[in-house]
């Protein structure tokens, strides 16, 4: 079963078409980093999802259920942190986590969930309305993990959070979907949904302009990244070249600049300039997800991927 599934979802706000004939699925399990500039139509998408919105026209089906009728089962069933939540001034972090551990009539323990997230017992004991932007972001994901629920949904949930606090995310993310719960999060900060993220969706304009692992976006553009090697002496390049996946071979006096158009390419042709030279120093970039982006959200790129018959496998990232 889908965690999520939209058909033909639209959402118009007077002559704003803000979601345009969405059709996503999202497989149970997954980490699906929901990506967009301003505007591209993220929020309205997880409100419908949510139940807090009604669709235009077209539905959308979470963990199985109508989200336009069945709103409140749905919810129950989701952990959500959604972006620039509001918190009781007086209350305390762990007053509130309390009250959501009742409310869900979960029974997590609150200490080991504040713990989890990295908010110190002292400061879970003082009043939020004193909370920074990355504790008050700590909290907010202790309280989507109540419950164990079967899909999280997190907006911007790196807002805020330093690097350490976004590592923490990360790893939270991670064990979440090993536990087997599927994890939709939207995000403009994009090197960080790189590192989580089995497949990425790209709004624009309320449109899905790609859906993808990064590698299959990657490779769909041409664009597998780059490896320079520095070399003693530049080998023959052809042996380079005849690499599957390689779209380009240059060479200064002592460095190999290698282009390719698939990932998998960079470290066969490495190999292979390795066989013939004696390689002093290498370096290669991956391209950035902020320039796939880019590219996908000017409109160069349209075709949406097919969508893949099963989840890809939870893949950790490096760190
Ligand atoms: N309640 C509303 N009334 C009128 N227009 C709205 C409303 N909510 C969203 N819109 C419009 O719908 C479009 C999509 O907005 P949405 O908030 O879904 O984008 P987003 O991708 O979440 O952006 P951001 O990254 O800035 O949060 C925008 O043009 C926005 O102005």
């Amino acid at each position: 079963m889908a965690a999520i599934r939209t058909d033909d979802l639209t959402k118009r706000f007077g002559d704003v078409v803000a979601v345009d004939g969405l059709d996503l699925t999202v497989e149970e399990g997954e980490v699906f980093g929901f990506l967009g500039p301003n505007g591209a139509g993220k929020s309205t998408t997880i409100n419908v999802l949510l139940g807090f919105i009604e669709p235009s026209s077209g539905g959308a089906e979470v963990l199985g259920a109508d989200v336009t009728t069945h709103s409140r089962a749905v919810r129950e069933r989701i952990g959500l942190l959604p972006e620039g939540y509001g918190l009781y001034e007086n209350l305390t972090g762990r007053e509130h986590l309390v009250s959501a551990i009742e409310t869900k009539e979960a029974d997590d323990d609150p200490d080991e969930l504040l713990d989890r997230v990295g908010l110190d017992p002292e400061d879970a004991r003082r009043a939020a309305g004193g909370y920074s932007k990355g504790m008050q972001q700590r909290l907010g994901l202790a309280i989507a993990l109540v419950g164990e629920p079967d899909l999280l949904v997190l907006d911007e949930p790196s807002s805020g959070l330093d690097p350490k606090g976004i590592k923490l995310l990360r790893n939270i993310v991670r064990e979440e979907a090993d536990r087997g719960a599927t994890v939709f999060f939207s995000s403009h900060i994009l090197d960080q949904v790189e590192k989580v993220c089995d497949r990425v969706g790209i709004m624009a304009e309320g449109e899905l302009v790609a859906l993808d692992t990064l590698d299959e976006l990657r490779t769909e553009m041409g664009v597998g990244g780059v490896v320079e090697a520095t070399v003693d002496a530049v080998p023959d390049l052809e042996p380079v070249r005849a690499v599957d996946g390689v779209r380009d071979v240059t060479a200064t006096e002592d460095v190999v600049t290698v282009t390719c158009g698939d990932p998998a390419a960079k470290m066969p042709a490495l190999r292979r300039i390795d066989d013939a030279a004696t390689v002093e120093d290498i370096g290669i970039e991956t391209t950035s997800l902020e320039s796939l982006f880019e590219e996908y959200t000017n409109g160069e790129h349209e075709a949406v991927a097919a969508q893949p018959e099963k989840a890809a496998p939870v893949t950790g990232g490096e760190d």
